[in-house]
């Protein structure tokens, strides 16, 4: 079954910016797709426009390939398009297995209200079950019942994962996900990545400035620079290019993680 994201020529503007200018990019089932580039290059705008939360002006957006741009946020998500912040949007008040359950319970959400607020008691357990299963994939099941404002940012972060874990999307948008993070927390991090990929073929699509991380998680790799692409492949051969090279990372940083 295809579960890929495609977009397809996809503009957005801004009054008289074009932040994202007519870009092209599939992102897999069952593989992890870098989205790499210069601040200000398009990558969170491409990842607002994926969800719907900012409309494109041109191109289409489509997974598994039924097409989403016309849906609402909740609905393509309901339909199995999920995303984690630069920023994390965690409810500090509330524990952490109460800000990891509300994954799935969102995504149970995007369907009507009756259907939601009828949830019948297998849903609710579902819920729970893949609650408990995401915080001890995470590690988490030691603060389970504290406060999420009391972690620090890698336990954080971890939350953030552990709730999008919970919910079992088909696609998942990682906005930095190893900002804030220690180099064993990152560690961590990348083997539960690959873990749901390899245990549940969700297919990642992330943002990340880490070049080091990129190259040994990504299949294939994106490149902006002022909202076109200007380049894209296998994710190696990318991180070898000469454009990539000139236009952006400055030879150092890519030498190291290619070598
Ligand atoms: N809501 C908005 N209104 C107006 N301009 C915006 C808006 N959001 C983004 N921009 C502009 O669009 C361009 C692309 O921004 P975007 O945040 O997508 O880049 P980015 O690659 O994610 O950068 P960073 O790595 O710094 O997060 C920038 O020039 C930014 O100022």
């Amino acid at each position: 079954m295809n579960r890929d994201l495609r977009l397809t020529g996809i503009t957005v503007r801004f009054g008289g910016l074009t932040a994202v200018d007519d870009v092209s990019l599939v992102a897999r089932a069952g593989e992890v797709t870098g989205l790499i580039g210069p601040n200000g290059a398009g990558k969170t705008t491409t990842f607002n426009a994926t969800t719907g939360v900012v409309p494109i002006t041109t191109g289409s957006v489509e997974l598994g390939g039924r097409r989403i741009d016309g849906l609402s946020t909740a609905a393509r998500a309901e339909l199995g398009l999920g995303r984690t912040f630069q920023r994390m949007e965690l409810f500090d008040s509330m524990t952490v297995r109460e800000n990891v359950a509300l994954g799935p319970e969102m995504r149970q959400a995007g369907r009507s209200t009756w259907t939601h607020l009828f949830a019948p008691a297998a849903e609710r357990r579902e819920v729970r079950e893949r609650t408990e299963d995401a915080l001890s994939v995470c590690g988490l099941r030691p603060v389970a019942d504290v406060r999420t404002g009391e972690l620090s940012t890698g336990q954080r972060r971890l939350v953030e994962l552990a709730r999008a874990l919970a919910s079992r999307f088909d696609l998942l948008l990682l906005d930095e996900p190893s900002s804030g993070l220690d180099p064993m927390e990152t560690g961590r991090f990348i083997e539960i990545l690959q873990s749901m990929v390899e245990t549940y073929g969700t297919g990642l699509l992330v943002v990340e400035h880490d070049i080091a991380l990129v190259r040994e998680l990504c299949t294939s790799l994106y490149v902006l620079d002022f909202g076109k692409l200007i380049a894209s492949g296998p994710a190696r051969e990318v991180l070898g290019s000469e454009i990539v090279r000139a236009a952006y990372l400055g030879s150092e940083a890519v030498e190291e993680a290619v070598s």
